[in-house]
């Protein structure tokens, strides 16, 4: 992990040097496969060298579980997101405007009524399945996909459906067939546009593709 951080660190050291301006970093990938731990440990090791990092999850800009459940789409299907209210905070922070948002939770499949201040910093990490959409691509300078093999992509939302989500053993199967479908339609195809690919386990030991 510590060489990949490396890594990252000094790209992002060369893309602030070079490019003068708000930094926009996405990391995109399939569910429960680590982006936003990965996206705290970016942030908070920057923080350390004094270089501002806040992160932003995509999962906050989405209909929410109910809704989404009503139309009978995952998270992945790209109807889900709220892209003009992505774009327009995306241009706030690009403008060092303090915003606050409502993080989505996982656990009750809605948006968190308590707001998140978000302080104007050099660098934005936009996690999630969205992170790689089209018109936010247009925003970010340095984007990293996080993968493993579908077996293992299911292991971990299993897993992540109980201790994450709260479901039951019962449940916390049965939407995993149609939701990666849709991850392989609307979400996968976009990996090729990763300046970094990053292998993931079944442990959360990460390895460049
Ligand atoms: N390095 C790690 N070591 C151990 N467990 C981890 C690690 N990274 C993530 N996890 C666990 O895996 C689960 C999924 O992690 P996380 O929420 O960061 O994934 P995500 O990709 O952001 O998910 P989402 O689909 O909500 O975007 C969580 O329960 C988290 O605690
Ligand atoms: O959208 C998803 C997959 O479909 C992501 O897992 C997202 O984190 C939110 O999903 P959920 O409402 O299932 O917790």
């Amino acid at each position: 992990m510590s060489v990949i951080i490396e890594q990252i660190l000094d790209e992002v050291k060369y893309k602030l040097s070079s490019e003068n301006q708000v930094l926009f970093i996405s990391i995109c990938g399939c569910a429960d496969t680590g982006k936003s731990t990965f996206a705290k440990v970016i942030a908070e090791v920057l923080s350390a060298m004094s270089i501002t990092c806040n992160f932003l999850s995509t999962d906050s800009f989405m209909l929410e579980r109910q809704e989404r459940n009503k139309l009978g789409i995952s998270g992945y299907n790209p109807q889900s997101l709220n892209i003009d209210a992505l774009l327009n905070v995306l241009a706030l922070l690009r403008k060092n405007q303090t915003y606050r948002y409502y993080a989505y939770d996982n656990k009750t499949g809605r948006n968190s009524d308590e707001g998140i201040v978000m302080r104007p910093s050099k660098v934005y990490i936009i996690e999630g399945i969205h992170a790689f959409n089209q018109q936010i691509r247009q925003h970010t300078s340095f984007g990293i996909f996080i993968h493993a093999e579908d077996e293992i992509l299911r292991k971990m939302r299993l897993r992540a459906n109980v201790s994450k989500r709260g479901f039951d053993e019962e449940t916390a199967g049965e939407k995993i067939a149609s939701e990666m479908m849709e991850f392989n339609a609307y979400v996968l195809p976009d990996r090729h546009y990763a300046n970094l690919i990053i292998n993931v386990d079944e442990h959360y030991s990460y390895r460049i593709a």
